[in-house]
């Protein structure tokens, strides 16, 4: 039975759903035809005042709960995640107009491995232990406190778990609020989460803009916040946390380089191209928008994309068979065919593409400009959407500095068949996370996050406990205290 699109309510505090009409109205639209399929309300003060209060009574005795049973609680919301990994996802299609092909293998599905995940960690997280002479020293690995989680809209229910589950597993309680675009996730992994035995107020949802989520980060309870976003988002979020010295991770946005060479294998980097800015319309953070292609090998790589973009499968995305989707909103797909006019009035070469869609929904189509160069507006900005600037280059030594040359630094690929040059050239990249002939994997185990403007932090892996917790030493001291008076 799919779920209904209307949640039972905005909210979801201290284990159960909370409403406040008060609050301003979200109208939730399905990308694919524009209606409206949900209604939900912003966070007043109340709620968040609500929110923030069960997240802090929760939190001393869920740290105080022997980690293992904290990992064991994630561990079995995880395989409930499974379970129902149909009806969220079809939920997720409707929320962000992806593909079902998509949202079945890459949002429920990723939450459910980070939740398994940080799950099995927990009952290992240690401290350390050092003999100083006849004294010691251990340490202790302990709760932020409570924790405030804020999403964008291209992977609603994957965010969530992302940074529910480290922050969960490390004792930690957390209140999340959704992107406004894309609302309707996060309630259910709340509702799974609490089914799965999680106390209630260790896990809440507060819906909103982002004057909810300043008035969740300004809060005097909170000791660390964890943002997905954009760029001037995130310098906003960051300059709002440093008041109180709060914690902070940020994921941020990118405008990431692939590089390849003369000597790669062509339907592979084509494909590492075609994942690195189509899929979920190019709504990626990590998206190779750069593809510097080697000039000797540039038609023939712009001849393949072409065929192969041909046969991406455009419609309905709750449809099995459709391989590319709508935007998430009508402003979103504006503000990228904005972009590509921009492209075209500065001198960039369009390949395919370069339109909205002659139907229904906010479609953009495919788009490749070729002949882009270093100083365009769709080489520099961010664009999250289908656009791919194909940039030509000579040498390795020149390829590596225009790369780097951006603000950014989230991802980096390679496509070559000399491992020796895939290594060195990586080495150099100014990125956080890299792809040597692949492009835009993610799974749990892998450190994920930014360098430079691009992000603080790391999220999942073992890295992101390091961000869920802080460290407290314990000097023990064996003999006399010798003090001098
Ligand atoms: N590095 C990463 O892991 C990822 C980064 N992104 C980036 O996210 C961006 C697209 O997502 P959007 O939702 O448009 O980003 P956005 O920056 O507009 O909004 C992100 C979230 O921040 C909230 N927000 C906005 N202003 C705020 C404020 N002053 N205080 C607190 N919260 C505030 C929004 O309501 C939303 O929930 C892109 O730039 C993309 O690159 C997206 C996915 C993954």
């Amino acid at each position: 039975m799919p779920y209904d699109t209307q949640p039972q309510a905005s909210h979801f505090i201290n284990g159960r759903y909370v409403e406040d009409p008060a609050g301003a109205a979200i109208d939730v639209i399905f990308p694919y035809t524009g209606e409206t399929i949900a209604t939900v309300h912003a966070g007043t003060a109340a709620i968040v005042d609500q929110a923030l209060a069960a997240a802090k009574a929760a939190q001393p005795a869920w740290a105080a709960m022997a980690p293992r049973e904290r990992g064991r609680i994630l561990t079995r919301a995880a395989q409930i995640m499974r379970q129902r990994n149909a009806d969220l996802s079809l939920l997720e299609t409707m929320d962000t107009g992806k593909p079902l092909q998509e949202t079945l293998v890459a949002d429920a599905t990723s939450g459910a491995d980070a939740l398994e995940f940080f799950g099995g960690l927990a009952g290992g997280l240690t401290g350390e232990t050092m003999q100083l002479g006849e004294d010691w020293v251990y340490t202790r690995r302990e709760p932020l406190g409570v924790c405030v989680g804020i999403g964008a809209w291209n992977y609603p229910t994957q965010i969530a778990c992302w940074k529910a589950a480290p922050a969960l597993a490390c004792g930690n309680t957390m209140v999340f609020k959704p992107s406004e675009n894309t609302p309707l996730c996060a309630l259910k992994v709340a509702e799974i989460l609490t089914e799965a035995g999680l106390p209630d107020g260790v896990f809440n949802v507060v819906q909103g803009m982002g004057e909810t989520g300043k008035a969740l980060i300004g809060d005097g309870r909170v000791a660390k916040v964890s943002l997905t976003g954009s760029v001037p988002t995130g310098r906003k979020v960051y300059a709002a946390a440093a008041h109180d010295l709060k914690h902070v991770t940020m994921e941020l946005g990118g405008k990431s380089p692939l590089i390849v060479f003369d000597d790669s294998d062509m339907e592979n980097a084509v494909g590492g191209a075609i994942l690195g800015n189509f899929y979920s319309s190019g709504q990626v953070c990590s998206n190779g928008t750069r593809v510097f292609v080697h000039r000797s090998i540039k038609d023939r790589f712009l001849v393949r994309l072409t065929e192969r973009l041909g046969d991406a499968v455009i419609g309905d995305p709750r449809d099995a068979a459709t391989s590319f989707g709508p935007m998430v909103s009508e402003s979103q797909m504006d503000i990228v065919l904005g972009y590509i006019d921009k492209g075209k009035a500065e001198g960039a070469r369009l390949v395919t593409g370069g339109a909205r869609l002659d139907r229904p929904g906010f479609f953009v189509a495919p788009t490749v400009f070729a002949d882009v160069t270093d100083k365009m507006t769709i080489a520099r900005d961010e664009i999250f959407g289908p656009v791919m600037a194909v940039l030509d280059f000579e040498d390795e030594e020149e390829v590596v500095a225009r790369a780097n040359d951006t603000p950014f630094g989230l991802s980096a690929g390679v496509f070559t068949r000399d491992i020796g040059r895939a290594h060195r050239v990586i080495a150099r990249l100014e990125a956080g996370t890299c792809f040597i002939n692949s492009y835009n994997d993610a799974p749990v185990e892998v450190p994920f996050g930014g360098m430079k403007a691009s992000g603080v932090g790391r999220e999942n892996a073992h890295a992101a406990l390091e961000h869920y917790s802080q460290i407290k030493s314990v000097y023990v001291r064996m003999g006399d205290v010798e003090a001098p008076y």
